[in-house]
């Protein structure tokens, strides 16, 4: 598999598929048969420092210090570029504020991690990732817990990484969302089944396949969206079922 540099990927398939370990092995995060080439170089001859400045990570349900400041969190993505021992440079200190910023968590700058809800504990981790400003940048449901404004604040964000020439790659759930990246790699059953660009006829259809024709994408607006297939829905339950485990467990009309 090959990721363009300075385009945005991304990665989609059916819970379970092996996306997360996928990036998890880009991020040499995981053990693995194979070889992997970041920037040109074997990742694993890289020494640690040049390859957390090189390659940005945002996880999945991540745990990271709660009792930390916001400012404190994200300030740990200029880890690497800070000598043993030294304390953050006046660049550092652009980075993060610039980093906080993007994602409009700059307000709680002052608040622990611990605070925050669900969706703005995950726009100060992606400044973490942010403030790194690495020029890969491996996200794993970077949009888990965002509203939809904020959803379109990230791909904003993405956008102008582009400009930089950053090299995106991203595990998303939502479809519509990832249709907006340049390209799209397809995973099923722990392998990629399809690569290709996100405007290619052959990608919907591999989309639309691997989700087992239970979506289709459409195009609206200048956008593909992938909506849920109506003539696809499938009864989860029937009535009868669900009136006999209520009965059996005392409840009844
Ligand atoms: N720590 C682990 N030990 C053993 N098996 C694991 C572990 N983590 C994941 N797996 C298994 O590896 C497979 C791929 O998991 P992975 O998390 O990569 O899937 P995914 O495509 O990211 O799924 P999802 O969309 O549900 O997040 C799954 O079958 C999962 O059960």
């Amino acid at each position: 598999m090959r990721l363009p540099r300075g385009r945005w990927t991304s990665v989609v398939g059916p819970n379970g598929a092996g996306k997360s370990t996928l990036l998890k092995v880009l991020a040499g995060l995981m053990p693995h048969t194979g070889s992997i080439q970041l920037l040109g170089h074997d990742l694993h001859s890289l020494a640690h420092r040049a390859r957390a400045r090189q390659l940005a990570w945002l996880g999945q349900n991540e745990s990271s210090g709660d009792d930390l400041t916001v400012w404190d969190v994200a300030l740990l993505g200029r880890l690497p570029h800070q000598a043993w021992l030294a304390g953050p440079s006046p660049q550092d200190l652009v980075a993060t504020e610039t980093a906080l910023k993007a994602t409009h968590a700059w307000e709680w700058r002052r608040r622990s991690l611990g605070q925050l809800s669900g969706g703005e504990r995950q726009r100060v981790l992606l400044a973490r990732a942010l403030a790194v400003q690495a020029q890969v940048l491996l996200m794993d449901e970077p949009l888990a817990n965002l509203d939809p404004p904020h959803q379109a604040d990230w791909l904003g964000v993405v956008r102008c990484l582009l400009e930089t020439n950053t090299t995106v790659v991203s595990v998303l759930h939502e479809i519509s969302m990832a249709l907006h990246a340049d390209e799209m790699l397809i995973m099923a059953d722990g392998r990629i089944t399809h690569q290709g660009g996100c405007a290619d006829p052959a990608t919907h259809q591999a989309l639309e396949s691997v989700f087992d024709h239970r979506i289709r994408v459409y195009p609206i607006e200048d956008q593909w969206v992938a909506l849920p297939r109506a003539d696809a829905l499938q009864p989860a339950f029937n009535h009868a079922d669900i009136a006999g485990g209520l009965a059996s467990c005392g409840v009844e009309d």
